[in-house]
C-alpha cells in the first residue's frame, strides 16, 4: 500500500487566519473502508474497491488480511484495490496480528477469527491495550468461542483458539462501544447454523448510526439483517457474503467536520466533496449541530458547504450519535456567544485517549473555562484566544480539531497555536495539515 504520508515536524505552529474559503476533496471514510475490506475478504468473488482510505487504520487491516492469506492488490497510482475473497475460509490458521490503535480493525476481526477458528493473537499499540473489548469477548465466549486475555482481563492483547458454537442466541452490551455489536453482526453469517442467529443488545446502545453503516454494507455484500429497533438483530441462515463486484468508499464525514467548522467559524464558504445528502455515515449529521450554532449549510448528492454571517451561537445538545465529530463542536464552541454543553459523550473516555480529560485540559490552555463532567463538557469561550501549545495525546482528532483554534482573528496577531506531534493524524488523515494549510494559507514552521 502506498501512502502519501508527509513527514511532519515535532510540532506545527499555526498563525492567526481571519478568513478561509475553498473546496476540499475528502479522503475515504475509515468506517466504510475497514468494513468493506473485511467483507470483501470474507466474501465469495473478487471485489474492486474505489477510493479506499490510505491511513494507519486501513493499513493495519490490509496487513492483517495479507497475513491471514487474503490476496489483494492496489491499482497503481490510485486508491483502488482488488480483494480476492476467500469465501469464508481463511487460508492461514495461525497468525500474530498487529492492530495498531484501530478499533474498526481489532473488534470485527476478533469476532470473525473466533468464529472461523484457528490460533491467532491480536495486539496493538499501548493505548489499544487500555481500550475495552471485554463485552465483545464475553458475548463470544458465552456461545462457545475461545478467547483469552494475555494481558489485563477485559483488554487486548487476545489469544483466539478454535471454539465450538453452542448457541444461536448471543447477547452483547452496547453502552461502551457500538463496535462490539458491529463485530457480532459481521461475524454472524460465518456461523453457519441451521437456525437463524439472534443478537440481543443489553442496555442502551451508543453511537447508533455506526450500526446503520454496518447493516448497509452487509446488505451490499448480500446479507440481510432483520431487526427490532436497536434491541434485537436476526440473521437468517443460508446467507453468505457475496462480492458486489465493485464498491465505492464515500469521503469521510468525520474528517469533513474540521473544514465545515472552519467555514462556519470564519464565514466561508467551504465546500467538502466526497460526502453529501446520500451518505450512509451518521457523522453527516454534524451539520445539524453547525446549523444550531447559526451556520448555513447546503448539500448536494456528493458535497456539503458551510458558511455563516455573524458569530456562532452557543449550543447545548446530546452528541451520542456523533461522538467523533462532536470533538469538532467542542473546539468550535470557542467562537460561540456563550457557554456550550456537549452531553452524553462518556464514550470519549475510552477512545484514542481520555478525550473528555484531554479536551478540557487543552481548551483551558486557550483561555476557555471548561467544566468536565463524567459524560459531558461545558465550554465557556475566552474573550480572545491566547498563544498556546496543544498536546495531542497520540489522538488524530485532538490534532485536527485544535487546528481550528487559529481561525477568525480570535487569536491575536502575533500569537500562535502550536500543535505538538502533528503526525498522529496518520490514523485517519495523513496529509491533514497540508490540506488545512492550503485552505487556510498558513505557514507551517
Ligand atoms: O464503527 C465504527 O466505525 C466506529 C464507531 C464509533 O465508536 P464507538 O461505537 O466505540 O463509539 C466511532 O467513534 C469510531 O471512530 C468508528
Ligand atoms: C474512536 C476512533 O477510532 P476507532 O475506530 O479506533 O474506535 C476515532 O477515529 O475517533
Amino acid at each position: 500500500m502506498t501512502m502519501k504520508q508527509p513527514s511532519y515536524p515535532r510540532h506545527i505552529d499555526l498563525a492567526p487566519v481571519h478568513h478561509v474559503q475553498g473546496t476540499v476533496k475528502l479522503p475515504g471514510s475509515k468506517s466504510i473502508s475497514n468494513r468493506i475490506l473485511l467483507l470483501a475478504a470474507l466474501s465469495g468473488g473478487t471485489t474492486r474497491i474505489f477510493d479506499l482510505l490510505a491511513s494507519d487504520d486501513t493499513l493495519v487491516m490490509l496487513m492483517a488480511l495479507q497475513t491471514l492469506g487474503v490476496k489483494w492488490e492496489q491499482i497503481e497510482g490510485t486508491q483502488d484495490y482488488i480483494v480476492h475473497g476467500v469465501n469464508g475460509v481463511l487460508p492461514v490458521h495461525q497468525a500474530d496480528l498487529f492492530m495498531g490503535n484501530a478499533g474498526t480493525a481489532i473488534r470485527p476481526l476478533t469476532a470473525a477469527l473466533a468464529v472461523l477458528g484457528g490460533d491467532y493473537t491480536l495486539h496493538g499499540v499501548p493505548r489499544m491495550h487500555e481500550r475495552p473489548i471485554g463485552d465483545l469477548v464475553d458475548a463470544l465466549n458465552a456461545v462457545g468461542m475461545r478467547i483469552d486475555y494475555t494481558g489485563n482481563p477485559g483488554y487486548p492483547p487476545l489469544h483466539i483458539r478454535r471454539g465450538q458454537l453452542t448457541s444461536s442466541r448471543m447477547k452483547v452490551r452496547g453502552n461502551v462501544s457500538s463496535q462490539f455489536l458491529t463485530a457480532l453482526l459481521m461475524a454472524a453469517p460465518l456461523m453457519a447454523r441451521e437456525e437463524a442467529m439472534q443478537i440481543d443488545v443489553v442496555g442502551e446502545l451508543i453511537s447508533k448510526p455506526y450500526i446503520e453503516i454496518t447493516l448497509n454494507l452487509m446488505r451490499r455484500f448480500s446479507v440481510e439483517v432483520e431487526r427490532d429497533g436497536w434491541q434485537q438483530f436476526i440473521i437468517k441462515p443460508g446467507q453468505h457474503y457475496r462480492s458486489p463486484g465493485s464498491i465505492h468508499v464515500e469521503g469521510d464525514a468525520s474528517s469533513a467536520s474540521y473544514f465545515l467548522a472552519a467555514g462556519a467559524i470564519t464565514g466561508g464558504p467551504i465546500r467538502v466533496e466526497g460526502v453529501g445528502r446520500d451518505s450512509i455515515q451518521g457523522d453527516v449529521r454534524f451539520v445539524e449541530a453547525l446549523e444550531l450554532m447559526g451556520a448555513t449549510i447546503t448539500m448536494g448528492e456528493n458535497w456539503i458547504e458551510a458558511s455563516s454571517n455573524g458569530p456562532l451561537k452557543a449550543v447545548d445538545a446530546d452528541f451520542n450519535h456523533i461522538p467523533d465529530a462532536a470533538m469538532t463542536i467542542a473546539v468550535a464552541a470557542l467562537y460561540a456567544d456563550g457557554p456550550s454543553t456537549l452531553r452524553n459523550i462518556a464514550s470519549w473516555r475510552v477512545k484514542e485517549t481520555d478525550r473528555l480529560a484531554a479536551m478540557a485540559t487543552e481548551l483551558r490552555k486557550l483561555g476557555a473555562q471548561v467544566e468536565e463532567g463524567a459524560d459531558y463538557l461545558t465550554v465557556t469561550p475566552p474573550a480572545e484566544i491566547g498563544t498556546a501549545t496543544i498536546d495531542t495525546y497520540d489522538d488524530h482528532r485532538m490534532a485536527m480539531c485544535f487546528s481550528l483554534a487559529s481561525l477568525d482573528g480570535a487569536l491575536r496577531r502575533g500569537n500562535r497555536v502550536r500543535i505538538n506531534d502533528p503526525k498522529c493524524v496518520a490514523k485517519t488523515f495523513p496529509d491533514y495539515f497540508d490540506v488545512f494549510k492550503k485552505i487556510a494559507e498558513q505557514t507551517l514552521i
